[in-house]
């Protein structure tokens, strides 16, 4: 079945990679159907969302059978692009930088740190996680066709860096910085902002208690 990629609200999109783990692991276990209440369980997203977002690929999951976890992956990897890995640059190899060069993105998915810059000199030509780290000054020189990068400077060179990267052809930036970046409309930022997301959490543990899971099914 031909999907069209953009029919996937964005919401569904970004549980994608999240759905694919699982289910490469169920898949090297042999396991050949998953039912959307394990899976569920397994990846803390409640079934009805699951079910919900699996229609849109055309995956109905039959009653007391569940989805195929061959034709999930399958579709999955199409759409994950895991066919072909893609090239990611992170800046800044501070603490966070390095322990982001340090885990092996690509054990799950085809994403891999290729390159790594920092303006501080006593990093520079070293390696970290098998990145070679680059100064800075040379980001223009050295980032090559890398389209996305990961960005965990100070966040006073935020702004500078991001610039730098859009006009160096960069147009998906993941923002670890709490500053918000100001970027040209062609390039996507997602950011991740732990001390808000940690917020958010005590808010709703607060206000949301959860109440017990009821069976399904
Ligand atoms: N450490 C954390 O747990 C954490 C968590 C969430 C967010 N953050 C944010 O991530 C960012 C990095 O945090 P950190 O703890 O790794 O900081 P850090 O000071 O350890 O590392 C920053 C690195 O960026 C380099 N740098 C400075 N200016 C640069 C520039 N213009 N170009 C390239 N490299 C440059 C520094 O030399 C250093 O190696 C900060 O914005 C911080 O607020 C950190």
């Amino acid at each position: 079945m031909d999907v069209e990629q953009t029919k996937i609200p964005q919401a569904t999109a970004k549980r994608l990679p999240l759905y694919y783990r699982f289910l490469n692991n169920l898949h090297s276990q042999g396991k050949l159907r998953v039912s959307s209440k394990e899976l569920s369980e397994a990846v803390k997203v409640d079934s009805a969302t699951i079910r919900r977002d699996f229609s849109y690929f055309g995956a109905l999951g039959k009653k007391g059978y569940g989805y195929n976890v061959e034709y999930l992956l399958s579709f999955f990897r199409k759409t994950l692009d895991q066919d072909e890995t893609t090239e990611v640059a992170l800046i800044g190899v501070g603490n966070l930088g390095t322990a982001f060069l340090n885990y092996n993105f690509t054990k799950n998915n085809n994403t891999r740190i290729q390159i790594a810059f920092d303006a501080d000199h006593s990093r520079v030509g070293t390696e970290v996680g098998g990145v070679k780290v680059e100064h800075v000054d040379d980001l223009e020189d050295k980032i090559g066709r890398v389209s996305v990068a990961i960005l965990t400077v100070p966040s006073a060179a935020a702004q500078g860096m991001a610039e730098r990267l859009v006009e160096a052809g960069v147009t998906a930036i993941l923002n670890f910085t709490p500053a918000r970046i100001t970027v040209p409309s062609h390039v996507r930022v997602h950011h991740i902002d732990l001390a808000i997301e940690l917020q958010a959490l005590v808010y709703f543990l607060k206000h949301y208690p959860l109440e017990e899971a009821v069976e399904e099914e």
